[in-house]
């Protein structure tokens, strides 16, 4: 049994569907702060339990004999977390010690973990390898730093087996359309640029058009959600093989601007899109790219969306689906 930690989000119903669709039998955890029921695949398990509630947790424990964790729950909004960097303490650091207790207490010996490309910071050299200087510049990036240490000393002293994968920028969608990206809450570029011809926003702002780039706009590696899912299979099999702990950059290695993602948005949508130039969002790095070449040697993984137009057109099909949302 796979549990699923924050299976109802974004990215983990991407990873409960795909699991199911490769014969795992899954059991899901999600709080539902961010996450929507709606999104969980009917063949898993669900339970509404916050993953700081220890006794709750341990009855989820207790229920299903667990092999492994995929673990994506986490307060994620970089903004929020400068403001009210205590939250990201509380849920995301909190949380992993609340659930390596319950792990090493039912002798649960396998995890798979979402850091970020935001544990970097302002990087020196793009790409960005995994021996990069890992300096974060927000109180989110530090919580998924002080969660990666917190799987390394559970490994040394209890023999917790951990993967942590650094996305970088996951867009895209199940090529279903029936599910998909959609906080409450929006930031991230590509959702909030078709929120315009979807008529639910007037224009997009462009943070920042003086950046040392090509067009002066930031440059971001943007990963499809199904490459990423699949990453996270491989290395439940480099799990399962009985392979040390280990850190992985998840991103395709080439990077587009955000002028270039509105331009392929209007190309998409067939819609114009309205811009507005806006000042630099603070913290943010004007050029990230991943080198994914440890993840491709190691895992033997191989990107197959990595074109953004594909990630567009995925985004699009489920925001036509569900303009609404869940
Ligand atoms: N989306 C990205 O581009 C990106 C990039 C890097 C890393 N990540 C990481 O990937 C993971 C998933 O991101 P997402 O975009 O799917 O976010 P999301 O907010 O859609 O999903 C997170 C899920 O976790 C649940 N959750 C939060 N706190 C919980 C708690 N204490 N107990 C139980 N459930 C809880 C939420 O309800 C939600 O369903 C996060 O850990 C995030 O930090 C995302
Ligand atoms: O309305 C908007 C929203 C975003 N942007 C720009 O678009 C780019 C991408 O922004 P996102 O908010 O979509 O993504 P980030 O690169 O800021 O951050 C994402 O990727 C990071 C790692 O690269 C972390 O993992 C983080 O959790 C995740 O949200 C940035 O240059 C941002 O300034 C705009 O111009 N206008």
């Amino acid at each position: 049994m796979i549990l699923v930690l924050g299976g109802a989000g974004y990215i983990g119903s991407h990873a409960v569907k795909i699991l199911i669709e490769s014969g795992e039998s899954v059991v899901v955890v999600d709080n539902l702060e961010t996450g929507h029921l709606a999104s969980v695949n009917k063949k898993a398990i669900f339970y509404q339990v916050d993953i700081r509630d220890e006794e709750a947790l341990t009855a989820v424990f207790e229920a299903h004999d667990i092999e492994a964790i995929l673990h994506f729950s986490a307060n994620s909004l970089v903004g929020e977390s400068c403001e009210n960097p205590l939250k990201y303490f509380e849920n995301n650091v909190y949380g992993a010690n609340v659930l390596l207790k319950v792990m090493r207490d039912h002798d649960v010996k396998k995890i798979i973990f979402s850091s970020t490309a935001a544990v970097y910071g302002e990087p020196k050299i793009v790409p960005i390898t995994e021996e990069s200087e890992t300096l974060p510049t927000n109180p989110y990036g530090e919580s998924k730093l002080m969660m990666e240490k917190m799987f390394k000393w559970s490994d040394a002293a209890h023999g917790i087996k951990f993967v942590s994968l650094r996305y970088f920028n996951v867009a895209g969608a199940d090529k279903s359309g029936d599910i998909g990206e959609a906080h409450t809450v929006e930031t991230h570029l590509i959702p909030l640029v078709l929120q315009v011809p979807l008529g639910k926003r007037e224009a997009i702002s462009i943070y920042g058009d003086d950046y040392p780039t090509k067009d002066g706009t930031c440059i971001r590696d943007y990963i499809h959600v199904i490459d990423l899912i699949h990453a996270h299979l491989l290395a439940l099999n480099y799990l399962r093989a009985g392979n040390e702990s280990n850190i992985f950059n998840l991103g395709s290695g080439s990077g587009f601007s955000v002028k270039e993602v509105i331009e392929v948005a209007e190309e998409v949508t067939g819609k114009p899109i309205k811009t507005l130039i806006a000042p630099r969002r603070s913290g943010d790095p004007s050029v990230l790219i991943a080198s994914p070449e440890k993840a491709k040697a190691i895992l033997k993984w191989e990107p197959k969306h990595t074109n953004v137009r594909e990630i567009i057109e995925d985004a699009w099909r489920f925001h036509i689906n569900k303009p609404n949302g869940y």
